[in-house]
């Protein structure tokens, strides 16, 4: 057995009770305590003079014992031990509560290196309940010292000694797998000072090289791990060699526009994968109405001509209506059955179309959840499309392409990030990017404006209905709870309803309607029987109404900066000028900041860039929904530069060696089984 994984409980000094403790904290074997990183650090090297020490601070102080030890008793439950000290510049006291033990424990004439919370009782200095050392010993004090996140009962000074007796015994049983010619090449210091250092370093300097190396480390691994993911994956499944269609430009000659080079580009980039014996697994990222969606309808297509099935998920019932449409359109005058699945439905329809699918009559489905159900059974199903995959999780995504014998998968997201992040949240796939909007498009104007100007917004609106126009209204969105998010919504709606609009025709949309009531109101708003649609978040992805022109937000401070720009997406669809309205109720000085970058930028990936720098990551994509491991040391956008390096070197080495088959990398490989097993046993089964 390796002996990093010995558990925790054999180790000196830990027993069953502190073992559970440990386990508690996600510590289980000695490998766990060793990548058990502190959180902060006391630094105890530089010693106070008792003159400076300030009420209410903590600090580190040389002493002489000047006295003997007493006991006060202010009241019956309470003693307090009192031990006289100074050094040249005054006298304090060592004041502990309730421990009269600890009064043996001085002698007059000894010297003292103490560290504890300074506080001033009348014109006492008392040091309480400090640690302390005698001279000579030098375990505590005068170094800096590692704060370890806790449990209940469990004291940050037995931490200390577990982690020091732990590095003692089994810091050289970790292996160093980093290759050699990389620790060179960025000056990486070995694993055992890193790990030695990350827990208790001598000075500032030896904690920063230690966290460099850790940091490039853990993003190594991980981006080894996804990308060898991918390899395996695309080397071990055997995918469908779709057909070159040639009817395909017959669809492609009779859509209203000619598609940009970025769409040529990535549907090439989609047929060569489509037409290869290996499965494609590939994500398509794209701008708000960069065009996404015939792209989807492109390879939908060519999987139908060749013989197959095509399903295509969508987040919402309301998109997957749109896409449904669309998609229907395009292709039913191929002789293309298309159909949609939505929860919603009757158990009666919903059964007819099922039986339908598994006979293989229904060519495409279109649909929300309800495809990744039990009862959803193909005949041969060929390509399957998820959209904005963000709100999916990965498994969502497999559970989907289960149901074929290794489909072509393909992913399609709206929310645009830095192509270094996508390649981590997206390792296991290839990615293609539209970057250039169709010609033509108006720039969205888009204004930041306060509560006071609400009228002439309103005024504003009024008269680009009058020229015909339509507007959205979307009220904030209050996380913690859908009923005041609701209630807000049907308040503003009321309002505006009865006495601002009193004479044009509003709508009500939000998430508590019924799939059907959604429709009905959509399609309304489509067929412009609705002047305003007043909705909450729900309207946020991918609705596409090219009349409408003026998207206005209330309490748009409340939105992230990804979130504001998908909704001010759903205007400037169409010929005409379109203006998106922030209404921002926040004088904080950083909302102002982030407004004025929704006014400058109409760019999703710069914007998402900016969110994710005032946001951090963490909030703007959980990691674990997207199932990847956690993080214990890198940030995804402070390391962003080391994440840029170790991303180069992943390439490079991949390119050398595909699978890590080549012996020096076997210590590289083993770790990152260890990581992503569940994820490389899956595919090895396939
Ligand atoms: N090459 C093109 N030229 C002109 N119009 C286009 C082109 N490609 C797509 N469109 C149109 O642009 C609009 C937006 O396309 P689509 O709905 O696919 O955007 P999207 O990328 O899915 O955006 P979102 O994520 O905002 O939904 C649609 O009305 C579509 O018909």
């Amino acid at each position: 057995m390796n002996r990093l994984n010995t558990p925790i409980q054999f180790i000196k000094g830990v027993g069953p009770k502190r073992a559970k403790l440990l386990r508690k904290i996600n510590i289980e074997t000695v490998k766990d305590l060793l990548y058990y990183f502190p959180r902060a650090y006391d630094d105890r090297r530089k010693t106070d003079k008792i003159i400076n020490v300030r009420n209410g601070e903590k600090a580190n102080l040389k002493v002489i014992v000047v006295g003997s030890p007493s006991i006060v008793k202010p009241k019956k439950s309470l003693s307090i031990v009192k031990v006289p000290v100074r050094d040249e510049t005054g006298l304090a006291f060592l004041i502990w509560f309730n421990q009269e033990y600890i009064k043996k424990q001085f002698k007059i004439g000894e010297v003292l290196k103490v560290s504890g919370k300074v506080k001033r009782v009348f014109n006492e200095i008392q040091i309480q309940n400090p640690i302390f050392e005698r001279e000579g010993e030098n375990e505590k004090i005068g170094k800096i010292v590692p704060i370890y996140p806790l449990t209940k009962n469990l004291k940050n000074g037995d931490m200390v000694k577990l982690v020091r007796n732990v590095l003692d015994e089994y810091l050289y049983y970790i292996e160093d797998i980093m290759p050699e010619y990389i620790k060179e090449k960025y000056n990486l210091c070995s694993i055992y000072t890193a790990i030695s250092n990350i827990h208790f370093p001598k000075d500032r300097y030896s904690y920063i090289e230690a966290k460099r190396r850790l940091v490039f480390e853990e993003l190594f691994i991980l981006q080894l791990g996804l990308r060898l993911i991918r390899n395996k994956y695309v080397e071990n499944s055997q995918g469908i060699r779709f057909l070159q269609v040639n009817e395909i430009d017959e669809l492609i000659s009779s859509l209203p526009f000619e598609l940009t080079n970025a769409q040529k580009r990535v549907y090439k980039e989609i047929c060569l994968d489509m037409e290869s014996n290996r499965p494609m697994n590939r994500l398509v990222q794209g701008d708000v109405g960069s065009g996404k969606t015939i792209i989807a309808v492109l390879a939908m297509f060519k999987a139908v001509k060749s013989g197959y099935q095509a399903v295509m998920m969508a987040p919402t019932e309301i998109l997957a209506t749109q896409h449904y449409e669309n998609v229907s359109n395009l292709l039913e005058r191929f002789g293309i059955k298309v159909s949609l699945l939505v929860g919603s439905m009757s158990s009666k329809k919903k059964k007819e179309i099922l039986d339908k699918i598994r006979e293989g009559t229904i060519d495409i489905v279109i649909g929300t959840h309800a495809l990744i159900q039990k009862n959803v059974k193909f005949h041969k199903l060929g390509l399957a499309i998820t959209d904005e995959q963000h709100r999916f999780g990965v498994r969502q995504r497999a559970i989907l392409s289960q149901k074929g014998l290794n489909p072509d998968v393909l992913v399609m997201t709206a929310t645009p990030i830095p192509r270094t992040l996508a390649l981590i949240l997206y390792g296991d796939l290839d990615i293609s990017i539209i970057d250039e909007l169709p010609p033509g498009r108006k720039k969205v104007k888009t204004y930041v404006v306060n509560s006071s100007m609400k009228k002439r917004v309103y005024d504003f609106i009024k008269r680009e209905i009058n020229k015909g126009r339509q507007a959205y209204i979307v009220c904030p969105l209050i996380e913690e709870s859908d009923t005041l998010d609701l209630q807000s919504a049907i308040k503003l709606y009321e309002e505006l309803k009865n006495n601002i609009f009193k004479n044009l025709r509003l709508g009500l949309l939000h998430g508590k309607l019924s799939a059907t009531e959604k429709d009905v109101i959509m399609a309304k708003f489509k067929n412009r029987e609705i002047d305003i649609l007043v909705s909450t978040t729900v309207i946020e992805v991918g609705v596409n109404i090219p009349n409408a022109n003026i998207m206005v937000i209330e309490n748009a401070e409340r939105f992230g900066l990804s979130q504001l720009h998908q909704l001010r997406g759903r205007v400037g669809r169409g010929e005409h000028q379109s203006y998106c309205i922030l209404i921002n109720e926040s004088r904080s000085k950083i909302s102002i900041e982030r407004m004025k970058i929704m006014e400058k930028s109409n760019n999703g990936f710069e914007i998402s860039e900016k969110d994710l720098e005032i946001r951090g990551p963490g909030e703007f994509f959980g990691t674990k929904q997207h199932g990847l491991p956690d993080l214990k040391i890198a940030n995804l956008f402070t390391d962003i530069k080391m994440l840029k390096i170790a991303q180069k070197e992943v390439f490079q080495l991949l390119k050398e060696d595909p699978f890590l088959e080549l012996p020096k990398h076997s210590s590289l490989k083993q770790k990152i089984y260890e990581i992503f097993e569940e994820k490389l046993n899956d595919i090895s089964l396939n």
